[in-house]
């Protein structure tokens, strides 16, 4: 692959395959994006903006935007899937069969799929077997990026030539990018932080201090560490960009979906109701359940995910999880209230 990009596609017309579509083309390099939405395609394509999920942010000219899957791949040296994790697998098998050699593929999915516990670049060489993978992660609130505040990411990948193609394709006078061989680390994170962001969410509703904001970002950092060591990622990752920065903006921003989703949670909402009313895809919720299994399969002391399932899944009071984040104590009323619901194992 050469290293001078000079076509890419995105696939995907949500808000971060959007901010991102919109760099490549302003880089020069021609990029169509791809979506099933033909409103919102013809909206990029004549008036640069992208109405339902990126309003108010103007788009470069040069973005081109397809409901043609085959004409936004042909061509493209790099193609970027931006789809949410439950959709991810059923979107690459339909772009597979126009793939050729030599075409690379870069997930921005903060998600997990549940059938083997799948991240998405696991997707990617399973459906795509022969093509180099590589995944983007960091704090990269797609909101800001279109309005190009400064912001930095990670390009994680075993292939150091895409590594560089992906930092030289997407870096910019506002949005840097830094480079990692550890996918795993890099992609595991930016699926965990989505969890704590909702647990900061239920946090804020209910009137907490700056006190406690701390103590569960400091806490959650250590308990997803935990967690993503015993499954082999490098510690390190988690002090960079992608781990501690990922984890904290999206914790103490309400520009975060999986933040918003809590904070509905905190007020009353039920979770159901916090859903619905974000219409945006809040990939923390799955991922809590996926997690909270796989911290129980493994025997991974994970007590904020544990508090957080409660609350989502068994209609816990946040406030009992909270009393009971003191006592480091796992027995009590928390595991007495999932053991009563429905769902409580
Ligand atoms: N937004 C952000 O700030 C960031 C998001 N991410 C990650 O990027 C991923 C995508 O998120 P984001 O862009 O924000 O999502 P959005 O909720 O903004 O948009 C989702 C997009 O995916 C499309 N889509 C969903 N299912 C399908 C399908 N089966 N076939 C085709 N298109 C589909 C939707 O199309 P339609 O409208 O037709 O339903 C929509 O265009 C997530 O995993 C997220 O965690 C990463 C960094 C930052
Ligand atoms: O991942 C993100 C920022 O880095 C976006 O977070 P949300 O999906 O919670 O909006």
């Amino acid at each position: 692959m050469s290293v001078k990009v000079k076509q890419a596609a995105v696939i995907g017309g949500g808000s971060f395959g959007t901010a991102i579509a919109s760099i490549l083309a302003a880089n020069g390099i021609a990029t169509q994006q791809w979506m099933r939405n033909d409103v919102v395609a013809t909206a990029i394509n004549e008036q640069h903006e992208n109405p339902q999920y990126l309003p108010d942010v103007k788009l470069d000219p040069r973005l081109h935007a397809t409901t043609d899957l085959a004409k936004a791949i042909t061509g493209a040296e790099l193609i970027f899937v931006s789809v949410p994790s439950k959709s991810f697998r059923s979107v690459v098998q339909q772009l597979k069969p126009f793939l050729v050699e030599g075409q690379s593929l870069i997930s921005t999915t903060k998600g997990i799929e549940p059938d083997g516990f799948n991240l998405m670049s696991q997707v990617l060489m399973d459906e795509c077997p022969g093509h180099s993978v590589a995944v983007l992660s960091g704090p990269n609130l797609a909101k800001e990026i279109g309005r190009k505040q400064l912001t930095a990411t990670v390009v994680a990948s075993s292939d150091g030539a895409l590594r560089i193609a992906v930092q030289e394709s997407l870096g910019c006078e506002y949005f840097r990018v830094y480079a990692s061989d550890d996918m795993f680390g890099v992609e595991l994170s930016g699926a965990l932080k989505n969890i704590y962001a909702i647990v900061s969410g239920f946090i804020a509703a209910l009137g907490m201090g700056e006190n406690t904001k701390s103590m569960i970002i400091t806490r959650s950092l250590a308990e997803m560490s935990r967690f993503a060591v015993a499954l082999g990622a490098n510690p390190l990752t988690f002090l960079g960009l992608a781990g501690v920065g990922d984890l904290v903006v999206t914790c103490m921003s309400p520009m975060s979906r999986n933040y918003r989703v809590g904070y509905a949670i905190g007020e009353g909402r039920t979770l159901d109701e916090a859903v619905a009313e974000l219409g945006e895809v809040a990939e923390g919720v799955n991922t809590l359940r996926y997690i909270n299994a796989q911290s129980e399969e493994l025997g991974i002391y994970m007590p904020l995910v544990k508090g957080a399932y409660a609350v989502l899944f068994a209609h816990v009071d946040p406030r009992l999880v909270a009393k009971e984040l003191m006592t480091g104590e796992n027995t009590s009323d928390v595991e007495f209230a999932l053991a009563k619901s429905e769902i409580g194992e």
